[in-house]
């Protein structure tokens, strides 16, 4: 059997990569495991345990650093999130292709590790409307919106570092667009 895909999927916070997982994760003809991750950040509300996150406290994630059990991790405005390492691998050696949603330092060492990894970054159409975004979702108080569109403005210094940027203009079109990437990625493996 052949070895699943590792697609790394990117971008600030509030662009909206949750919105658009939701559009493409379904698709069956993708082959898709979603990745879900360590964290140390409080659940919003809504979010489940083991399905949204592997919600934790710092000393049982700096256990997991130390272990080695991660692969990749990062300190993102004031909390770790990191990427289980052994899920990963039983996913992709049954031949899923496993999907991260991770931020940038952590995707820079994942592509150090595993050059083969399918990149991508979303961006906003502009600034502003990422931050009627963030805000709009009201999931944070005011002053880690501030940091995390702080951040923002760093990270999207970091495109270069991505196989393919995608536009979250309009969701569906973006998932469409990461879609038709994967897709063509399964097919280029297929061939090989
Ligand atoms: N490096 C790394 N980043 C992660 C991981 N899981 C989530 N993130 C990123 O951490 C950032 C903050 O995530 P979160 O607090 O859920 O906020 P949201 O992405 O704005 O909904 C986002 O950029 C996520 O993509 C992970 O396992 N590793
Ligand atoms: N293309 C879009 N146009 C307008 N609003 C969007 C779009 N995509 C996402 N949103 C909204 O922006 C907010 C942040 O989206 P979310 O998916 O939570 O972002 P992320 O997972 O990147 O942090 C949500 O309220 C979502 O409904």
């Amino acid at each position: 059997m052949q070895r699943g895909l590792l697609i790394i999927l990117s971008g600030p916070s509030g662009v909206g990569k949750g919105t658009i997982r939701k559009y493409f994760e379904t698709d069956e003809r993708l082959n898709l495991a979603y990745s879900t991750s360590m964290t140390t950040r409080k659940p919003r509300a809504g979010e489940v345990d083991g399905r949204d996150y592997f919600f934790s406290t710092r000393e049982d994630f700096e256990k997991a650093i130390q272990e080695g059990g991660l692969l990749e991790w990062a300190e993102f405005v004031g909390n770790y999130y990191g990427t289980p390492l052994k899920e990963v691998n039983r996913l992709r050696d049954e031949g899923k292709n496993v999907l991260l949603e991770i931020e940038v330092q952590g995707a820079i060492q994942v592509q150090e590790k595993c050059p083969d990894a399918i990149s991508i970054f979303i961006i906003p159409p502009s600034m502003e409307e990422l931050e009627r975004r963030i805000r709009g979702r009201s999931t944070e108080p005011e002053e880690i919106i501030q940091q995390r569109l702080a951040k923002a403005s760093n990270e999207m210094k970091m495109v270069s570092q991505y196989k393919y940027i995608v536009c979250n203009d309009d969701p569906k079109l973006a998932a469409e667009l990461i879609k038709t990437i994967i897709l063509r990625h399964v097919e280029l493996e297929e061939n090989k």
